[in-house]
């Protein structure tokens, strides 16, 4: 059995993954404080809604998928109600997996986990961590639990807070892009619908070719780019805007706020 602990938009994205990659609604369970969403979520997938205690009592693994800032309170509370051979994997930004085993009393078998929400469409990018007593089939477990929501990679904890600066917050700086250019296309005079195929396509044509392991993003640009023609110009003034470099910053500023979570 399998337990989400908080069923917003990531809790619900897994719970679908789950159960559209073979697992029964019998088979998992949600923790929802909000009773709106708890129902929601009950008639949308036929899972029961529990309190925290049934979940941690009758599930073998735990998904806690609630904000940083909840995460004490919340481990506080499942500390000690927790059994053996409980599996307990995190999906919150920051939080390290020392932070989960010194609330949870015992050795308890941690794991860190960073998803993203194209997770929801099945096409996430999850990396994963495992905690000091976290052994080779539990990560294992993890991993191909995660894996019903797309890809997984396992990464030395050490990088997590990167990885949470670019793949976890990293859709976001693709609908920014997505929206400022839809937004460029709009007060040049296009239709917003017409704008907006433009660039899905665009982006999601860039990402197939990029998606080929032997590209590389500076030779895909520079097929891209006519002597004298449009890219260049194009490219000549983000290299003047400092996009570059923007880009860079704001990847430092995600990954030292992922930081600053776990200070609580
Ligand atoms: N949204 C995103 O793109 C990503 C989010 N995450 C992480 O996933 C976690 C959840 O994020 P979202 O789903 O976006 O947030 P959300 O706000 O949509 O969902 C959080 C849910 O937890 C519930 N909750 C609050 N306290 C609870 C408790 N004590 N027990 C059980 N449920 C409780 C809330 O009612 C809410 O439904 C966060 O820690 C975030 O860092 C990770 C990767 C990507
Ligand atoms: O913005 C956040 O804190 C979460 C974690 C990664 C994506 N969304």
């Amino acid at each position: 059995m399998i337990a989400i602990i908080g069923g917003g938009k990531m809790g619900e994205a897994l719970l679908a993954g789950l159960l559209a990659t073979g697992y029964e609604p019998n088979q998992v369970l949600v923790t929802e404080p909000d009773s709106e969403r708890a129902a929601e979520l009950r008639e949308r997938y036929q899972v029961a809604a529990v309190p925290l205690a049934e979940s941690a009592r009758r599930a073998a693994t735990l998904v806690l998928a609630i904000k940083p800032q909840d995460m004490v309170e919340l481990l506080d509370e499942l500390s000690g109600d927790l059994g053996s051979d409980t599996l307990v994997i995190s999906i919150a930004a920051g939080i390290t997996t020392s932070l989960l085993e010194k609330h949870l009393s015992g050795e308890v078998a941690v794991v860190r986990a960073m998803p993203n929400t194209p997770a929801l469409v099945s096409r996430g990018m999850t990396a994963v961590s495992g905690g000091a007593h976290t052994g080779e089939a539990q990560l294992d477990h993890a991993e191909s639990l995660l894996r019903a929501v797309g890809d997984v990679v396992r990464v030395p904890e050490r990088h997590m807070d990167t990885v949470t600066a670019i793949s976890g917050s990293g859709p976001a700086y693709f609908y920014f892009i997505a929206e400022t250019m839809i937004e460029a296309g709009v007060a040049m005079g296009m239709t917003r619908d017409a704008a907006k195929k433009l660039v899905t396509q665009t982006i999601s044509g860039a990402a197939a070719m990029l998606g080929d392991a032997a590209a590389h993003p500076v030779v895909l640009r520079e097929a891209v780019t006519s002597p004298g023609g449009t890219t260049a110009a194009a490219v000549r003034e983000l290299e003047r805007h400092g996009v570059r470099t923007a880009f860079t910053d704001a990847i430092e500023a995600a990954r030292e706020r992922s930081r600053q979570l776990s200070e609580g």
